[in-house]
């Protein structure tokens, strides 16, 4: 590392790109679930992506690889939108995968381990799916909650650092604190409220935001994915000053990623390198 990691260093990079995407308005490609569609191209544009639901296999050849990156989400995983997931990652673009609910099945996590090989540039997960992925199995856990972490991101950490070296992936485990690895350093984001996880498919929403700062940033991946998550904790945590529940923090929380603003990103982003 040519230059120390300061606090203030991430604060400066997370504006820069957070600035980037609102200047550049990347096409970010979204192949995510059903239920996080709405909250997820919300968030894209509030954020200064422009998003696309798109997902029929006979598109993707036209338009995948006009994308800028592309997001690919198997919370809602069907036989029919695999095809279309596995097309989507081959089309030479960046791409981001949400391995959602990785443990519900085995044809899930066979369909995750498909998607794996086919090269992320980072996939987010919460702990137990990145647990799950690590092990290549849906047995890991006695207390598994679906869609919902039954783990702490810590719990997760050794995991993900074996998940990032044995794919080349950046692996981001959310959670109280985020947790970014791509094998080797690991950076910790510390942004966000605990209510967010009232909120369904923040998770996929923080997913397709890391999807859009890879697309303006591809080159550094670990940078990109950690400056997400933190730019999405903190809209959280400046939506929360507004919000009374859940419902009210999602819309504070979109309104929040439009409006954030220099002082406030490079005061209050919280990302530290862990080792
Ligand atoms: N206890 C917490 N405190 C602060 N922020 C949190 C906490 N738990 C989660 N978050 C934040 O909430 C967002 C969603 O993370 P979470 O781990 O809940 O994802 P998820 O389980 O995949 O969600 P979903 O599947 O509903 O999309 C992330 O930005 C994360 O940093
Ligand atoms: C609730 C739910 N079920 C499948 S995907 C999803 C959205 C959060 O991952
Ligand atoms: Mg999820």
């Amino acid at each position: 590392m040519d230059e120390e990691r300061t606090a203030e260093w991430w604060g400066r990079r997370a504006w820069a790109l957070l600035s980037a995407v609102r200047a550049r308005a990347p096409l970010v490609q979204c192949i995510t679930n059903l239920v996080s569609m709405d909250i997820v191209a919300n968030a894209l544009l509030a954020a200064g992506a422009s998003p696309a639901m798109i997902h029929c296999l006979r598109e993707i050849p036209d338009f995948t690889p006009r994308c800028d990156a592309v997001c690919v989400n198997v919370g809602t995983l069907s036989e029919d939108w695999l095809p279309s997931m596995h097309a989507a990652a081959s089309a030479c673009r960046p791409w981001v995968l949400d391995p959602a609910a990785a443990a519900a099945s085995e044809f899930r996590m066979e369909a995750c381990l498909s998607l794996l090989a086919l090269r992320p540039a980072v996939v987010r997960g919460n702990a137990s799916e990145i647990l799950a992925l690590a092990s290549r199995s849906i047995a890991s856990s006695s207390t598994f909650k679906g869609a919902d972490s039954s783990h702490d991101s810590g719990d997760a950490l050794e995991a993900a650092k074996s998940l990032a070296q044995s794919t080349g992936a950046v692996i981001a485990v959310s959670g109280a604190v985020d947790y970014i690895t791509d094998g080797k350093q690991v950076v910790g984001a510390s942004n966000g409220v605990a209510m967010m996880q009232k909120i369904t498919a923040t998770g996929c929403a923080v997913t397709a935001l890391i999807t859009a700062f890879v697309a303006v940033e591809p080159s550094d991946a670990l940078v990109a994915a950690a400056c997400a998550l933190a730019i999405f904790g903190l809209a959280g945590e400046v939506g929360m000053e507004s919000a009374k529940g859940p419902a009210s923090l999602r819309m504070h929380l979109v309104d929040t990623l439009y409006c954030l603003d220099e002082q406030t990103v490079t005061s209050r982003v919280k990302i530290t390198l862990q080792s």
